[in-house]
């Protein structure tokens, strides 16, 4: 597998607060990633470091190969989009292509250009005018044309309407396919994620819980409910993801290559936002490390 970003042990901290701990994560090359988490986690701080804005305090981060941000020709290879979908308000969407151009060794003009037109967005419009959505393709438009090979999003379409998010997503998938670029997106919106992204990463306090291929996520866990009952009376072979109980019956998400057939348990399918849920929980996190820690 050849990955665009890996960390190792990596931290991060402001002032004398740890804003990311001990993150340890490797992304294949090729897919867009949704990286998804509570707030808080470290999501944006990761991004960050990827991005070659944040310089670690602990361990350290490889994209595409080499140090992010350390020269020229790494920081020509990565795009980034903040949360913000920074533009500059007083320049015109033509002077942020010239701006584009002047500052990219690798920039495309005709891309650039025929995009701004299929958005249909004025050349000589101020970017301070532009609509939330317009500036987020705007911003969108500037990374796709440095031509990258990493293409980073933090919440891009966080402030969008359902239309524009929807577009925003469109044109995303549209150049990730067209220009076999490697993407990692954070969002809270799990139904984005389900639309664009094939590969998954959840993040809890800075630790990777879950890292893989949504398809072969899905197919490997599993809702199993029945009468309230221990995990040691679950099928053999599961990994107890979550788990809830009320008086009379239990739910647990269970993980496992092989299916599951007990007449005992009632085994049911899993949305990408059910699995997101089942590893976003802090008090079941905790406890997967715990055992994980006492198994190894
Ligand atoms: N500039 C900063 N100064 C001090 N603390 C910060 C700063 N940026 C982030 N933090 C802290 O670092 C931790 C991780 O923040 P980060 O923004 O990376 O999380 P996140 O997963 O992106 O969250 P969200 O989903 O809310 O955007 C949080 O506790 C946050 O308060």
């Amino acid at each position: 597998m050849t990955s665009v970003l890996q960390a190792q042990a990596l931290g991060k901290k402001y002032g004398r607060r740890w804003a990311l701990r001990e993150c340890t994560i490797d992304m294949p090359a090729g897919h867009v990633v949704g990286l998804v988490g509570p707030n808080g986690a470290g999501k944006s701080t990761l991004l960050k470091l990827a991005g070659g804005q944040l310089e670690p305090t602990a361990g350290g981060i490889t994209v595409l190969g080499g140090r992010p941000g350390s020269t020229p020709a790494q920081l020509a290879k990565v795009g980034f989009v903040a949360q913000d979908t920074p533009v500059y308000a007083g320049l015109t969407v033509a002077e942020h292509l010239r701006l584009g151009e002047r500052l990219n060794p690798r920039w495309d003009e005709g891309m650039a250009r025929e995009r701004i037109a299929r958005l249909g967005l004025d050349p000589a419009h101020r970017a301070g005018k532009l609509s939330g959505g317009q500036r987020a393709q705007l911003a969108l438009t500037l990374c796709l044309a440095k031509r990258p090979d990493l293409l980073i999003l933090d919440e891009p379409a966080a402030a969008l309407d359902p239309l524009a998010r929807h577009e925003f997503l469109q044109h995303l998938m549209e150049a990730a396919a067209e220009h076999k670029l490697s993407v990692v997106l954070s969002s809270h919106l799990v139904s984005d994620l389900e639309r664009v992204c094939d590969y998954l990463i959840v993040l809890v306090d800075s630790r990777v819980q879950i890292a893989g291929k949504t398809d072969h996520l899905l197919a490997t866990h599993h809702r199993v409910t029945g009468p309230r009952r221990d995990p040691d009376r679950l099928p053999a072979g599961g990994h107890v993801v979550s788990a809830r109980h009320t008086d009379g019956q239990s739910t647990y998400v269970v993980r496992t290559g092989a299916p599951i057939h007990d007449p005992a348990w009632t085994v049911s399918r899993l949305s990408l936002e059910d699995l997101v849920l089942a590893y976003m929980d802090k008090r079941d996190a905790e406890r997967r490390r715990v055992a994980l820690e006492v198994r190894g």
